[in-house]
């Protein structure tokens, strides 16, 4: 079980590298009477407002109230539902009692929810108040698609919602789900920066999206969408029914051009840093060899976990431990109805054929926000002991990695955390022992 401990172990701090205070820390300051971003400066003397939306913006609230103390008027988060009772015990992680930040907690599950649809209309209504005279700080994080959902006119909440859960069990990725969401939401693909015009907007976005594109993260609420016209091919793609009102609303033609000169987006972070720390990590732990394998994979659970499966193969004939380190964000299109999320599946998938190769491994993959798919877990952890359960087909056949690591062990392989307050993708572990 030491190389079970010692996956958990490198998680774990990965996770706590990229906690967003850190991020804002470094990229953003206060003084003489201008906020700095890095090299860009927006003077501060007019009232300052936040709205935020997504799994991390809690944290980078915190540090911003800290950051623009006093210039700071009012404000709206939008975070998930059980947040702030996750941080209870940590209350430098939680907004102070006299905070001008207003909390919804809503999107159970990553579903948006009529909790999460209040909050939008509450970040609207602040937006829409806002004057050439104000400056508003976006704060966007990934899980802020679902925590900002405000269908456009005559499309219900549920429809909406419908959409995009079919074409998530597709197998679309997250760039094709939100090029959809962009034009069924009235804040997405840049609907927010329009409503607050003139106001200047500052938007510091942490990224959870492979190669960081500011326009998807979130679904852009701040950047113009500029793939109005691809959505029906991601309708019809995934063949998804939808009515005659989401129809027109896909169909439509794109509205007259906007200029976005008075936004400025930033990209504060990524998964970089989790990368960085979980091979420190490593090191300390007492691993010789640690490479990381990349920090941008994406497809499949299936291609993934035989990708996966090479590295291993090859990395044995070396005949050392190794570990290896992967970041990004696969997909799995979900044809069962078990309970289960992308990173419980690959742990699954990768240890039933690392354990047919005859490999002697140890195998982590947990989503870094805490959460993967509906369920309480991060993800699991799985080594060579599952090897020769026959039963292991029919999990991974109905999707239902989850009833499988919560029956085996006691559980134990189950990664569980609770939400942990940032969002930079998923992480990989994985441990290889020489053959003996
Ligand atoms: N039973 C299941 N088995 C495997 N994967 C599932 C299952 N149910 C849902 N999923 C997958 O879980 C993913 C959604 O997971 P989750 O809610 O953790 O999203 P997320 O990408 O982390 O959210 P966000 O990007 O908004 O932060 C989808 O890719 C979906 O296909
Ligand atoms: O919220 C979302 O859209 C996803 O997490 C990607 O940023």
């Amino acid at each position: 079980m030491k190389y079970v401990r010692d996956a958990k172990t490198i998680f774990l701090n990965a996770v706590g590298a990229v906690q967003p205070q850190n991020f804002l820390r470094n990229r953003v300051k206060v003084s003489s009477g201008k906020l700095h971003v890095d090299a860009e400066t927006f003077p501060l003397n007019r009232p300052c407002h936040i709205v935020g939306f997504g799994k991390a913006v809690l944290g980078m609230a915190v540090e911003m109230e800290n950051i623009l103390s006093s210039n700071l008027r009012s404000g709206i988060l939008s975070i998930p539902a059980g947040t702030q009772e996750c941080f209870k015990d940590q209350p430098q992680l939680l907004l102070k009692n006299n905070s001008v930040l207003r909390i919804f907690e809503g999107a159970k599950d990553n579903i948006p929810d009529l909790d999460a649809m209040e909050a939008a209309k509450a970040i609207k209504d602040l937006c829409v108040g806002l004057t050439k005279d104000d400056l508003l700080l976006v704060l966007i994080s990934g899980g802020g698609s679902a925590l900002l959902p405000l269908p456009k006119f005559g499309l219900s909440l549920d429809e909406k919602q419908k959409i995009i859960k079919n074409l998530s069990k597709g197998g679309a990725n997250i760039i094709e789900l939100n090029c959809v969401r962009k034009m069924l939401s009235e804040l997405k693909g840049g609907g927010l920066a329009q409503i607050a015009y003139p106001c200047r907007v500052v938007t510091l976005i942490l990224s959870d999206i492979v190669g960081d594109p500011i326009d998807s993260i979130a679904s852009g609420p701040t950047v113009e969408n500029k793939d109005a016209h691809l959505a029906m091919e991601v309708i019809n793609k995934y063949n998804v029914d939808i009515s005659e009102i989401a129809l027109n609303i896909l169909q439509q033609p794109k509205l007259e051009s906007f200029n976005y000169n008075h936004v400025a987006n930033f990209i504060i972070g990524n998964n970089e840093i989790a990368c960085e720390a979980a091979k420190r990590s490593a090191v300390n732990l007492g691993y010789n060899k640690v490479e990381l394998f990349s920090k941008d994979i994406q497809g499949d659970v299936v291609d993934v976990a035989k990708r996966y499966l090479q590295i291993a193969l090859d990395e044995v004939k070396k005949n050392e431990t190794v570990c290896i380190i992967g970041a990004g964000e696969p997909t799995v299109v979900v044809k069962g109805n078990g309970l289960g999320g992308r990173n419980q599946q690959l742990a699954l998938e990768f240890s039933k054929i690392a354990c047919e190769a005859g490999l002697d491994f140890c195998f982590l993959s947990c989503g870094t926000d805490g959460i993967d798919g509906p369920t309480d877990a991060a993800g699991a952890v799985s080594t060579t002991v599952i090897g020769g359960l026959q039963e292991i087909d029919d999990f991974l056949e109905n999707n239902d990695a989850y009833s499988f690591f919560s029956r085996y062990q006691n559980g134990e392989f189950l990664v569980k955390t609770g939400h942990t307050g940032t969002n930079v993708m998923d992480l990989h572990i994985l441990i290889l022992k020489p053959k003996t």
